[in-house]
């Protein structure tokens, strides 16, 4: 095999995503604790941890709506540590949130619209004008169809079930066209059929957009992961495999229990 003819393992890729040394507290508490992990081209990398380990506030910090004391966030080799939420998303950062974001009033279109036209760096005083631009409207109805949820484009968001709004959180986060994806739960609330539909469809976004996954639901992660990292008391006190991770001592005393 030639040089040039060698895969590139995601090992020797850059990371697509990667923080170093992040450092938080509030007060006294150590939210998070010199926590350096990285997201790397084609994966999912899993996050986990019992309430309170500091997920929310490790992604807060990834995603710029959170400040780190110390330590940096990188996206794509460039350091975004100073950079605003809207310049990372931009930049190609796409995220789903734990609380829904959703606009429940306007229609499922106009939703996936409003992300596109966020996406645009357009300011949104163009948000009436927005509604009739190709260009927008063909990225949301895109995005939408990605989801499976183009017959429901006309809906009221509101009406739609918990499963079908989680699932237009990611059309949402799709129409920025994202190099990775930070979730924070997106299995949450779903019902076993909803929580398998939306497995399948992570489990082919990775090659797209790679995935730091924040989620409780196990048998997502066990099925979803290359990596898992996790997270107790603000610190990472393991990264590995699923197997790894399963197999490790001081994981399953702290977190994982009879799960693994
Ligand atoms: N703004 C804040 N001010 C003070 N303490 C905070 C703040 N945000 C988070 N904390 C504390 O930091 C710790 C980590 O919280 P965080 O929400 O990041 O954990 P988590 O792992 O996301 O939990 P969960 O799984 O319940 O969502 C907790 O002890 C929490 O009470």
């Amino acid at each position: 095999m030639t040089e040039q003819s060698v895969p590139l393992t995601p090992a020797r890729q850059t990371p697509v995503l990667e923080t170093r040394g992040i450092c938080k507290s509030f007060g006294a508490l150590r939210a998070s604790r010199e926590i350096s992990l990285d997201l790397r081209p084609g994966e999912i990398h899993a996050i986990i941890g019992p309430n309170g380990a500091g997920k929310s506030t490790l992604i807060a910090q990834i995603c710029g709506t959170l400040k780190p004391d110390a330590g940096s966030v990188h996206l794509l080799g460039r350091d975004v540590t100073h950079q605003a939420t809207r310049m990372r998303a931009r930049a190609g950062l796409g995220r789903t949130f734990q609380i829904s974001s959703l606009a429940m009033d306007d229609t499922v279109l106009q939703n996936a619209v409003l992300g596109a036209l966020g996406a645009s760096g357009r300011p949104w005083r163009f948000w009436k004008d927005a509604l009739h631009d190709r260009t927008l409207t063909e990225t949301a109805e895109e995005a939408l169809l990605r989801v499976g949820l183009e017959d429901l484009a006309r809906q009221r968001t509101a009406e739609l079930s918990h499963g079908q709004r989680r699932q237009l959180e990611v059309a949402v986060a799709l129409t920025l066209r994202p190099k990775a994806l930070v979730m924070d739960e997106p299995m949450a609330g779903m019902g076993p059929e909803g929580s398998r539909l939306l497995t399948g469809f992570l489990d082919q976004l990775r090659q797209e957009a790679p995935i730091l996954l924040v989620e409780h639901d196990m048998d997502a992660v066990f099925s979803l992961a290359d990596r898992i990292s996790v997270l107790v008391y603000g610190e990472v006190i393991a990264t590995g495999s699923v197997e790894e991770i399963r197999a490790n001592a001081a994981v399953r005393e702290a977190y994982l229990g009879d799960e693994a």
